[in-house]
């Protein structure tokens, strides 16, 4: 068997084609929904996924706003970057790139985001309010990844409903928070989380009809450990860098020979990256509808 391709690309594609005539029916209305980022320092990866969200707003209509601080930066200075977007009304929705220099403490920052502005569905109301079930209209943004999860199998038809969903990973940002989504009872998947300190992953993964790995451990997941006949979605982002030509590149957490047993599978890149960004969006141009409703 040689698996499907469950093509992040296409998928955000068309959601960005969908969004760009949201955002029209907003601008109507006099609001504009506008983007925010916070980079703090020179990492190169962060300063692609920064560049790549950015041209992705302008691609849809949305106005972005950037806040870059040197890798220096003290607390009181990316605090001051979080209140700027607080306060400043052309910025609906904003996200911090992490990670952030060690000497900076990520809690506290992300604690300081407007709950309504917090297009990365981190903050700890939002979080907490995603346990609490408390109803969407009121509650999101949810966690972009989880989301983009989520909506490339929708997209794919893919039912989760009654299926057993194995979660590689515990990351605040994809294993902890995922588990939330697949069981809500809309989605109704049953959830095992496992993670690098699980003393037999394969026994896990092997009963899996579905498997999100997301514990950024390059080819975590092999193939004798899946199910034929499994989806497979690949969340790993790692760099490498190549000893010989000092080159890095991105690595998921899928290996090689998956592809020949899963029934689908998310390609790394042009899977679960491409739809993460799509949710981003997706939640800037909602948290500038809810504005505009509440207006
Ligand atoms: N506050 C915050 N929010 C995030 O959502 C966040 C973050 N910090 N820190 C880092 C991780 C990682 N992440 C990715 C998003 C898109 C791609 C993506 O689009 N990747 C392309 C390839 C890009 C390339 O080749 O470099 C793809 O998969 O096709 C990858 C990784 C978001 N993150």
């Amino acid at each position: 068997m040689t698996a499907q391709v469950l093509d992040g690309r296409a998928t955000a594609a068309t959601i960005k084609a969908e969004l760009t005539e949201r955002v029209s029916a907003l601008r109507e209305r006099g609001v504009v929904p506008g983007l925010g980022t916070v980079l703090v320092g020179e990492d190169p990866g962060s300063k692609a996924y920064v560049a790549g969200k950015h041209r992705d707003c302008a691609e849809v209509g949305i106005a972005s706003i950037r806040e870059d601080l040197p890798a220096d930066a003290s607390q009181a200075d990316v605090e001051a970057a979080v209140e700027r977007l607080n306060a400043d009304p052309a910025c609906t929705g904003y996200i911090v790139q992490l990670p952030l220099p060690k000497a900076v403490d990520t809690n506290a920052v992300l604690e300081m985001i407007d709950p309504a502005k917090d297009a990365d569905g981190l903050h700890p109301t939002n979080l907490g309010r995603l346990v609490l079930r408390v109803k969407e209209e009121v509650s999101s943004p949810l966690p972009c990844t989880p989301r983009a999860v989520l909506e490339l199998l929708g997209r794919h038809g893919i039912e989760l409903a009654g299926k057993e969903v194995c979660v590689v990973g515990r990351g605040t940002t994809v294993g902890r928070s995922i588990g939330l989504l697949l069981t809500r009872k809309d989605v109704n998947a049953t959830v095992t989380l496992t993670h690098t300190g699980t003393r037999d992953l394969a026994r896990h993964v092997r009963e899996a009809d579905v498997v999100v790995a997301a514990a950024g451990q390059p080819g975590l997941v092999t193939a004798d450990m899946v199910r034929p006949g499994a989806v497979v979605l690949d969340v790993g982002v790692s760099r490498t860098v190549d000893p010989v030509t000092g080159r890095s590149k991105l690595r998921g957490d899928v290996a090689d020979g998956v592809a020949e047993v899963a029934s689908w599978l998310s390609p790394n890149p042009g899977g679960v990256g491409p739809m993460t960004r799509a949710m981003l969006l997706t939640n800037v141009v909602e948290t500038a509808e809810r504005l505009a409703a509440s207006a």
